[in-house]
């Protein structure tokens, strides 16, 4: 299965946040979307999920525009990781994961036995079934992102799209997290990631995108593609980027911020004092 965007526009109402961009995303690929804060990977996520209009351009399946699918079709292919949630009800961790099942489940139908294995399967693979019958409002942050790949994996997508699935994780859960992310692209699954850490991208994708001001400014392998003047451009600050050995020999490349970024003075004491008794 191959997704494809091409000359996509996104935003919304009037006001256009992505700008006609185009982009193929292959099974078995973990892309890394990179971008500022504002630059528009959520509202791109959001558009590819039915959630946001299309303002112009196409979203094609295995070539096929999905313009006038439904969000029911659009979740039996495309499986969707939040940043960080909690619900409102106190649902247990298998009941999480089997909301992954809705649409492939009949109105007004219970989940069936075979979709209660899928779910017990997928919180098998990514070895927390140890939380099947917990409070998911009771977990840990980093065990909570694992039960929402665990869902997505229970719809059985074809595409997962991830956004910031490790935003306020642990160091240690980050890491966690990201190897399942790759561990997933070898399932026959493509995987679309936006994140804010140019490092997980080196370490955990095959192709970096990287999104400014609404438009692609490279699209590669993240070895060709994330250069330190273009993250220069894309976040304003000026990096080093390193390449290191890790114990076992193995060539990572991380990002050092060369030097300091220039603050604007802070405020007095005394005029902040003036503003709050004022
Ligand atoms: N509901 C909305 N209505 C109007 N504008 C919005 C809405 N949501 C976001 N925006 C604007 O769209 C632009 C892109 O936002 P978006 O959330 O896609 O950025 P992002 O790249 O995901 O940022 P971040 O890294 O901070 O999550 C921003 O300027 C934002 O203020």
């Amino acid at each position: 299965m191959e997704l494809e965007f091409r000359n996509l526009s996104c935003g919304y109402g009037q006001r256009r946040v992505v700008d006609s961009i185009s982009l193929r995303l292959k099974v078995g690929e973990v892309v890394g979307l990179l971008g500022a804060n504002g630059c528009g990977k959520t509202t791109l996520i959001k558009t590819i999920l039915g959630l946001l209009p299309v303002q112009g351009g196409e979203i094609l399946l295995d070539g096929k525009n999905i313009k006038n699918w439904t969000s029911a079709q659009i979740a039996r292919v495309i499986g969707y990781i939040p940043q960080m949630h909690t619900p409102p009800f106190p649902f247990e961790v298998l009941d999480v994961v089997l909301m992954g099942r809705t649409a492939h489940i009949k109105p007004f139908s219970s989940p069936s036995p075979q979709d209660v294995k899928i779910a017990e399967r997928a919180l098998d693979m990514l070895n927390i079934s140890y939380l099947r019958d917990r409070v998911y409002t009771e977990i840990s942050g980093g065990e909570r992102q694992l039960v929402l790949i665990a869902r997505a994996l229970a719809q059985e997508p074809r595409i997962l799209i991830m956004d910031e699935p490790t935003a306020s994780l642990d160091f240690g859960n980050q890491i966690k997290v990201l190897s399942h992310v790759k561990q997933l692209a070898g399932m026959n699954i493509a995987v679309l990631m936006s994140c804010h850490f140019p490092e997980h991208a080196f370490i955990y994708s095959n192709r970096a995108v990287l999104l400014n001001e609404g438009k692609i400014l490279h699209s590669g392998t993240p070895g060709e593609t994330i250069t330190a003047e273009r993250l220069k451009t894309l976040y304003g600050i000026d990096v080093d980027i390193v390449t290191v050995k890790n114990r076992m020999n193995q060539e990572l490349r991380v990002c050092i911020p060369s030097r300091n970024f220039t603050l604007q003075p802070m405020q007095s004491m005394e005029r902040r004092n003036e503003y709050a008794f004022a």
